[in-house]
């Protein structure tokens, strides 16, 4: 007896079928595929423009589709509730604008799909330390994110989505202008995820510290699926078709190879 696709490979938890979407009446989306099954992770690649954020942001809500269908969990996106079952980390602006919140609020503020707005229990506090202490914050939870350098701040953000225990982690270019020693940090973090059977849709630029982690890669250019299938694991990013590569040994002046995938 064999089963149907979903029983053999687990059910999806994203599911994009055929998803357009417009910005300000441009084609931004015309027409994407993504399924992210349980336990999977998923990167994002593209190059600038290509509709990365804005297929993450059709995904959790924030963009109208305009036609196709988007599930989070088998359930319809609109129908969803359960976004307790979901951590997002958005493109880093700033955590917390000119808000003078302290660290541990703004991860605090990520629980709020679990406690429903009731009070704070112990088991939240401990929640939030515990989010913190994950990407090594913990000594600044009283500090105001505004003191704060980039690669701190994203990893607060990151703090904010793992606190409500997420089953389902999006981040939008978590690794963006972040310094080595948080790009680390945050590598570590979601190897511990992933050891944990998180799922993951991480948008990237490159593959780079996270390559180890990523199970297949789903290339955009101009708002449609150019590649959909396992990312060349052993020589990283510029195995990937479409980086402009010149051989070490080629002749001087020769033309970079050029296949066009990512640029
Ligand atoms: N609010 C908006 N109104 C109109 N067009 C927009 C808006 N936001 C984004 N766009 C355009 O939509 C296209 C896709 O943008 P999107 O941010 O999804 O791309 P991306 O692949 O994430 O790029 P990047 O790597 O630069 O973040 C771009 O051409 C962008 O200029």
């Amino acid at each position: 007896m064999t089963g149907t696709e979903d029983e053999i490979m687990g059910e999806p938890v994203i599911a994009m079928r055929k998803v357009t979407a417009e910005l300000g009446s441009r084609p931004v989306l015309r027409g994407i595929d993504l399924t992210v099954r349980a336990g999977e992770v998923v990167a994002l690649l593209g190059a600038n423009g290509s509709g990365k954020s804005t297929a993450v942001r059709t995904l959790i809500g924030q963009v109208p589709a305009g036609s196709g269908t988007v599930e989070l969990f088998g359930t319809p996106r609109r129908s969803f509730r359960d976004w307790a079952r979901v951590g997002y980390v958005p493109q880093r602006t700033s955590a917390a604008g000119g808000v003078p919140a302290t660290v541990a609020e703004i991860v605090a503020s990520g629980r709020l799909a679990r406690t429903r707005f009731r009070f704070f229990r112990g088991a939240d506090r401990e929640a939030v330390h515990r989010a913190l202490d994950l990407v090594g914050m913990a000594d600044r939870a009283k500090d105001p994110v505004t003191a704060l350098s980039g690669g701190q701040h994203q990893r607060v953000l990151i703090a904010r989505a793992l606190v409500s225990e997420p089953e389902l982690l999006i981040m939008d270019e978590p690794m963006a202008g972040v310094d080595l020693a948080s790009q680390e940090v945050l590598a570590a973090t979601l190897r511990e995820q992933v050891a944990q059977g998180t799922t993951v849709l991480v948008v990237l630029h490159e593959l780079g510290p996270l390559e180890p982690l990523i199970d297949r890669a789903v290339v955009l250019r101009d708002g449609c699926v150019l590649h959909d299938g396992p990312p060349p694991r052993a020589v990283g990013q510029h195995a990937l078709p479409g980086h402009d590569h010149v051989h070490p040994h080629a002749p001087a002046g020769a033309e970079p190879s050029r296949t066009g995938l990512l640029s």
